[in-house]
């Protein structure tokens, strides 16, 4: 087989799949996606591509595109732009998914032909066991091996009591404890970091995720990571590869949507970890009442009672505005109009400043 493919983490299953295809094209792995657009790696470069017309018009939903871990099959159209085309879709064998809000639910992927999935949770207070279990599922579901990570644990005070909660829900899970600052527990990752093999890695924002990475990466992050290329005006722009190839340590996959997708997950999770403001909100005059200066809040006169504490509602209220952040982000429609209202808010921000 190919070097540089083998080091992309090519199989001979795959190599066998592509058996089917080998007059359309060559075979790739998708490094990197932006805006219709794919960087995918060859044996001999990496190229730009587009979907395919065939692509476009069968596709099903979202799942039916090219994402970052994919293999697909690439044709070059252009010797001199060096730009492709990718008429095919390897069948995935795990992939990472999430529902995209939008007209009708759509299944988006984030990764695929992912070997293991480092859930990532810090061991201070942002641990919840709750939020740890539903990452597990999501491991599974993927097809994928997830392994728990618990970071910061120079921050834990208790690491007894969290490791007895883990061990409860993580049945057949390997959990590793680990500390960037301190390199308590590294050496233990890179028994996973294998030639070949594909590592994803997810956890909610600020759990240490990309210190993590840099670190595992060590010097080779910039090199590999940042690729100046040409856009279309001709322009050198800087952009980022989501799928790292390391040097003998095999491939880690690192996508912003990977970032976001607790914040999805959690928008069913807010509805379990707040139950008592949700109960009680149900006596507010106003079903739309957002606990604040509305007439008739059951909350408000709750928090007054104190039969609910004031941070606990402005925990709530912080979480539920995550959400539909995130909600908002994924919805293009809403996205383009907030983005709207940004340029809106900055372009009064810069007038209040000039006077
Ligand atoms: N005490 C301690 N702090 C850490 C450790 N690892 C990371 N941090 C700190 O935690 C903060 C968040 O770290 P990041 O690596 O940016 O977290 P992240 O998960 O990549 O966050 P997002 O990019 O928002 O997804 C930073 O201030 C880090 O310096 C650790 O092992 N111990
Ligand atoms: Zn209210």
């Amino acid at each position: 087989m190919k070097k540089r493919l083998c080091e992309l983490g090519l199989t001979d299953d795959i190599a066998k799949e592509f058996e089917n295809f080998y007059e359309d094209g060559y075979l790739g792995r998708v490094i990197a996606e932006y805006k219709g657009l794919y960087r995918v790696a060859t044996e001999e470069d990496d190229i730009l591509a587009k979907v395919s017309g065939k692509i476009i018009n069968t596709a099903i939903d979202k799942s039916s595109y090219p994402a970052v871990g994919d293999w697909v099959v690439i044709d070059r159209i252009n010797r001199n732009t060096g730009n492709g085309v990718i008429h095919e879709v390897l069948n995935r064998r795990s992939a990472v998914s999430r529902k995209v809000a939008g007209k009708q639910m759509d299944q988006q992927i984030i990764a695929s032909n992912i070997d293991t999935i480092f859930i990532c949770m810090s061991a201070n207070n942002d641990f919840n066991l709750r939020r740890l279990e539903r990452y597990i599922s999501i491991g599974w579901n993927s097809g994928a091996t997830p392994v728990i990570l618990l970071t910061k644990i120079d921050l834990c005070e208790d690491l007894y009591r969290i490791e007895r909660e883990i061990e409860d829900i993580a049945i057949g899970i390997d959990i590793l404890y680990v500390s960037s600052f301190t390199g308590k527990g590294i050496e233990e990752i890179n028994k996973y970091l294998i030639p070949g093999k594909t590592i994803a890695v997810i956890g909610s924002s600020g759990v240490g995720k990309s210190t993590l990475i840099n670190l595992l990466l060590g010097e080779e992050r910039q090199q590999v990571n940042n690729i100046r290329e040409d856009d279309h005006k001709g322009k050198h722009t800087t952009t980022h590869r989501e799928l790292i190839v390391l040097k003998d340590k095999g491939i880690i996959i690192d996508t912003p949507g990977m970032r976001e997708i607790q914040f999805l997950d959690d928008a069913d999770g807010i509805e379990d970890s707040f139950h008592e403001i949700i109960d009680i909100a149900k006596g507010c005059k106003f079903s739309n009442c957002k606990h604040d200066k509305e007439p008739g809040c059951a909350v408000k006169a709750a928090i007054e009672a104190g039969t609910i504490s004031k941070e606990r509602l402005q925990s709530y209220n912080k979480l539920k505005r995550e959400v539909s952040f995130m909600e908002r982000k994924v919805d293009r429609k809403a996205k383009s109009e907030s983005k709207k209202q940004l340029i809106l808010k900055n372009k009064k921000l810069r007038e209040n400043k000039k006077r």
